[in-house]
């Protein structure tokens, strides 16, 4: 695990001056409001790290070459998007063809989803092939979407892997911890230069990083939750990544309600709205890794009390429909507030 802090510390060490000769940095323009031409090489980095770990120190049952081919594929891509911005369709055509790689190379693919109705197993049979691939493309892009302010995307991937590596170490998996854990030790180094902790060297992760800790998160909830040896339910893998899922979900429905398309790119994101409502960049991150936090216990709790699976559906689709809820009110609700905090000081 040393290794994959060190080697991704080394590769941003030598490829921040590369990448500023070959141009692979993001330039502020449009909805792009950051300061000065950034370095996009913290995936690639984190991949550095990742590759060296698990390619040299990975038991072979764990079968790192093949998560190390699918994730080198998906940064290849993600790295030529950042340099070129490739079309929507070419780039969902890739992630497809990763997904297919995980069913069939690996076998890797949602085939129970618990007793998640109270009635028995639900077991998927072969729709499981094509709801697997939808989660594979939903988990991709739904950390794409967080990656909009410093820290973002990095930290929500943190408290994934965290919790992943707890259940898996606690709760039979050991064998496989090592990939959360591994994952974990190559976000440090990016998530320092990424939050400013190296002053004057700032970085960002890139489409390149962001798909690939998509990739790596759903990764891991197939490995936790679908195999002979599942350490976790399959409904707690929802409370896991709550936040990137909600917030996609929501940005969909809200882009198709007005009649946009839901691939459109936008600044109506969480962490822009938080912005909007006048909190700086880090308070809106402590803000929205905060509420994973709680949503990661909830899962987390859920699970160490074997609270029924259909109430923890219920509860997961109440949440969702009351972030709905506050997003479509919140600024009714903010200059109501502001109204009575202005009436108070008088
Ligand atoms: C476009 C955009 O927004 N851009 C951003 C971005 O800009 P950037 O420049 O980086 O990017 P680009 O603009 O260039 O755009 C890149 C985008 C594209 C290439 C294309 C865009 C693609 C998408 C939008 C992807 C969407 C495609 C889909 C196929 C997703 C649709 C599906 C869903 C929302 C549903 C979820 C699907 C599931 C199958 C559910 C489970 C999913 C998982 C991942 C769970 C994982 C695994 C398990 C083991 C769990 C098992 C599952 C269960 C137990 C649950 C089973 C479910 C049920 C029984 C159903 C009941 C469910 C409920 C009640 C809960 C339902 C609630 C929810 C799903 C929430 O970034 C910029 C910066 O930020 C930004 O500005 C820009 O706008
Ligand atoms: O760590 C980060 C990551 C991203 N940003 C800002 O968000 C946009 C996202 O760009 P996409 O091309 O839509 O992915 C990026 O240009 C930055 O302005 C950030 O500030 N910090």
């Amino acid at each position: 695990m040393s290794s994959a802090l060190g080697c991704c510390l080394l590769a941003i060490i030598l490829l921040y001056p590369l990448s500023q000769r070959v141009g692979l940095v993001d330039i502020p323009r449009g909805r792009k409001q950051h300061q000065g031409a950034v370095p996009l090489i913290g995936g690639l980095s984190v991949f550095c790290g990742l590759a060296v770990a698990l390619g040299l120190f990975a038991p072979s049952e764990l079968e790192p070459i093949y998560y190390l081919l699918l994730a080198g594929a998906l940064v290849i891509l993600g790295a030529f998007d950042d340099y070129l911005d490739l079309s929507v369709k070419l780039r969902l055509a890739v992630q497809l063809a990763i997904g297919l790689g995980m069913v069939f190379a690996l076998d890797l693919h949602l085939n129970s989803l618990g007793n998640i109705f109270g009635l028995g197993e639900v077991t998927l049979g072969p729709l499981g092939i094509p709801i697997t691939l939808i989660a594979v493309i939903a988990a991709i892009n739904a950390f794409n979407m967080t990656d909009g302010i410093d820290g973002l995307a990095g930290m929500l991937s943190l408290v994934s892997f965290v919790v992943i590596a707890g259940f898996m170490l606690l709760w039979g998996q050991q064998e496989y911890a090592l990939l959360p854990l591994t994952l974990i030790c190559a976000l440090l180094p990016y998530l320092a230069f990424n939050l400013q902790l190296v002053p004057g060297k700032k970085i960002f992760m890139g489409d390149a990083g962001s798909m690939l800790i998509g990739l790596s998160v759903i990764w891991l909830l197939l490995i936790g939750t679908q195999s002979e040896t599942a350490s976790f339910r399959p409904v707690t893998a929802l409370w896991l990544i709550a936040i990137p899922l909600m917030d996609m979900a929501a940005i969909m429905l809200r882009r198709i309600r007005k009649g946009q398309s839901p691939f459109q790119a936008d600044r109506e994101h969480l962490h822009h709205i938080s912005l909007r409502l006048g909190l700086n960049s880090r308070e809106a991150l402590t803000l929205i890794v905060a509420l994973s936090c709680i949503f990661a216990c909830i899962g987390v709790i859920g699970e160490y009390l074997m609270v029924p699976e259909p109430v923890m559906l219920l509860l997961f689709a109440a949440a969702f429909a009351g972030y709905i809820l506050l997003l479509q009110n919140v600024w009714r609700i903010v200059s109501t507030l502001r109204r009575r905090a202005a009436g108070a000081r008088k």
